[in-house]
């Protein structure tokens, strides 16, 4: 495995995204850091670590996507690739809370941040961007977040569980270019978080309504069955899960 390890770094999507315009960088190449000191999460937000004590990596994953309308194929892939993982380190109740974030007993463990860009042949470049809070004990900012050895109670092995994530990546990318894009929507769709149970929602000119997760389109939007048994569906920017 072709792993970059830095000391520190702001963002490990930014330094493989400014590697890939100096350079080959062979697929599957991972770039992790100690220290990340400026994190990106979705929409603008910060990813917050404490030094030393957690994954913040990211892979390359080139042309996975087999057509541009099918992008969110690699999210729901990734979310699940992770979940899978963390199952096999019996971590209970995980669920992915969408478009892909990874909660564990209800709190949020982990944040996947994918970035794709279309080169001129018409290839796909996405550069998958993960933060796990592995050994992370205090999170006292940041009150809806733990980690896995708050959860375990012991202190894991980042570096193991960094080779595994990245291994049942590469696994499940050969699968989804079988095209088995079915069997892991409907693994998202069995771990989406609150699917079918009655929740709050907040819409994006700050309107709040009672709703019903149905599940996901292919495109990625929440489908949500409103109190008028009206099905409607949400991107990132409209709705918000108050929970
Ligand atoms: N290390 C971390 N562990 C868990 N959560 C974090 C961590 N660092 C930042 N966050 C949270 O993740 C959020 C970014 O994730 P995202 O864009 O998915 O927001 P969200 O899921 O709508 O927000 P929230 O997680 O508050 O429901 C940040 O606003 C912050 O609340
Ligand atoms: O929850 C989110 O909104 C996504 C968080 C993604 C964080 C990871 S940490 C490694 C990679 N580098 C970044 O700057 N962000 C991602």
């Amino acid at each position: 495995m072709n792993i970059i390890k830095l000391d520190a770094t702001p963002s490990t999507n930014d330094f493989l995204k400014a590697l890939l315009t100096k350079q080959f960088v062979e697929n599957f190449t991972v770039v992790t850091t100690e220290n990340q000191t400026s994190g990106r999460g979705q929409m603008g937000s910060v990813w917050e670590v404490e030094s030393g004590k957690n994954l913040t990596f990211s892979v390359l994953v080139k042309d996975s996507l087999l057509e541009i309308h099918a992008i969110f194929h690699l999210n729901v892939l990734v979310a699940v690739s992770l979940s899978e993982v963390l199952e096999q380190l019996k971590i209970p109740y995980v669920a992915i809370k969408w478009p892909n974030d990874i909660l564990a007993d209800n709190k949020k463990i982990s944040g996947i941040l994918i970035e794709n860009s279309l080169k001129s042949d018409g290839e796909i470049i996405s550069v998958v961007g993960i933060g796990l809070n592995v050994n992370q004990k205090n999170f006292d900012n940041l009150p809806k977040a733990s980690s896995l050895s708050v959860i375990l109670n012991r202190e894991l092995d980042k570096d193991a569980i960094l080779v595994a994530i990245v291994e049942r990546l590469k696994c499940n990318i050969a699968l989804l270019q079988n095209k088995e894009y079915d069997l892991f929507w409907s693994k998202y769709s069995q771990k989406l978080f609150k699917k079918g149970v009655p929740m709050p929602f907040e819409d994006n000119v700050g309107v709040r309504f009672m709703g019903i997760i149905q599940g996901v389109t292919a495109n990625g939007k929440l489908e949500v069955m409103l109190e008028d048994d009206s099905v409607k569906t949400f991107d990132i920017k409209e709705i918000q899960m108050l929970y």
